[in-house]
């Protein structure tokens, strides 16, 4: 796909145009047919000037979709291409406007779904896979440039998703059926495996205003990137083991639970209403059920630990080759330049890994002492 920006024929050299299409008084000057409202807020180069911009697109509906396999895939898609269109130039070209061609479906489609107009888990992960062949071998149905090490991720991260399957039936019918103890006991123990947070425009350096969904609304909406921390089962894993932490996590994932389709979130709650599986083995006494219900909380520990090391691997030590200039295929992706938020006053990434670290521990905390 071939974007207006690197192929604006405005006549000004990009060099000389400032530091991107986003600045007032920097940049290409307004085309011909170039939508008001972005004109307005003074964005340039975003003329429908070559094959495949956004603003040629036609304006599509949602009401030709049918069901909710079409809608997640349209979800999928649109998601794709606004991704596509926002950092194609990386964070020093970021766009303010979504034009109306795209805006519009996606809110549609996103408002039927019950999901935020951006690229999620939902869309990036649970949506985005097929069988590749009989062997029932994966692939995933859109990548973005980078492909091998970003279907790397999705995949491995939809395979953490199905390996928790047994474990989400076992707690759905454990709290169903009031916390009886086998299925408890029953518990399979977790291999653990490891997503990185995908561009967010809420608290995000690179697009601090947000974006404006044309068509949709005049002011700025700010959402949350995609990150495996919308994943319904570790929500559901934490619910059912009675693991909390503190208020600034709790905030965090609440606000992440926005982020899961509607029927994922209201299971969540269903398990946080439920009479407390923890206070169930603690008042029973059983010493076997105690030490199954140990063996749950430090397999999510464990994961949580394992996670760590990935996030270190593929984030923190990738955007510190690139920084150094040393970066190399396959590092990960933060390879091509340390995205902003690792970036955020020199901390290297570390209130990430503070968070992350704060989470293990209080996951480490669950278990119930003899
Ligand atoms: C290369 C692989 C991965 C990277 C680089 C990565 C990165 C991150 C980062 C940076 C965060 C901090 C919060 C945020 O920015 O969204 C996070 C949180 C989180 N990630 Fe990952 N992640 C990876 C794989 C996974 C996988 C496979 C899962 C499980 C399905 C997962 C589950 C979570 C969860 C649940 C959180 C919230 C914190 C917690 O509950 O421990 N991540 N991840």
């Amino acid at each position: 796909m071939v974007y207006c920006r690197k192929s604006c024929r405005c006549g000004r050299e990009r060099r000389a145009a400032g530091r991107g299409r986003g600045e007032a008084g920097g940049g290409c000057p307004p085309a011909a047919g170039a939508a008001p409202a972005a004109g307005a807020l003074g964005i340039a180069c975003r003329a429908p000037r070559s094959r495949g911009s956004p603003w040629q697109m036609p304006q599509l509906s949602a009401r030709h979709l049918r069901g909710r396999e079409e809608l997640h895939l349209a979800h999928l898609v649109l998601s794709f291409i606004t991704m596509g269109y926002l950092w194609q130039e990386g964070e020093e070209g970021t766009v303010k406007v979504l034009p109306q061609n795209l805006a519009v479906p996606f809110w549609e489609v996103s408002q039927a779904l019950g999901l935020p107009p951006i690229l999620c888990h939902a869309d990036f992960v649970l949506a985005n896979w097929r069988r590749k062949d009989p062997d029932g071998n994966l692939d995933t149905i859109i990548s973005l440039p980078g492909a091998e090490s970003l279907r790397g991720f999705i995949l491995v991260t939809l395979l953490v998703e199905k390996a928790a399957v047994p474990g989400i039936k076992v707690g759905g019918r454990c709290f169903a059926q009031s916390c009886q103890p086998r299925p408890l006991l029953a518990a399979p123990r977790y291999q653990p495996d490891c997503s990185v947070s995908l561009c967010s425009w809420k608290d995000n350096p690179a697009m601090p205003g947000g974006l404006v969904y044309e068509g949709v609304s005049d002011e700025p909406l700010a959402y949350s990137g995609g990150s495996a921390a919308q994943s319904t089962v570790l929500h559901a894993f934490d619910e059912l083991l009675g693991i909390r932490g503190g208020e600034k996590r709790s905030a965090f994932l609440r606000r992440m639970r926005q982020y899961m389709p509607p029927p994922h979130r209201a299971f969540v709650e269903e398990i946080r209403r439920a009479p407390p599986l923890r206070q169930h083995v603690l008042s029973s006494g059983d010493a076997r059920l105690r030490a199954a219900f140990n063996r749950c909380v430090c397999a999510l520990a464990d994961f949580r630990s394992y996670h760590i090391t990935i996030v270190t691997k593929y984030i923190a030590v990738a955007a510190a080759k690139a920084k150094a200039g040393r970066a190399e295929p396959g590092d990960g992706p933060a390879a091509g330049k340390p995205p902003s938020a690792l970036e955020t006053k020199g901390t290297g990434g570390s209130h990430i890994f503070s968070f992350l670290k704060s989470v293990r521990d209080t996951t480490r905390e669950g278990v119930i002492s003899a």
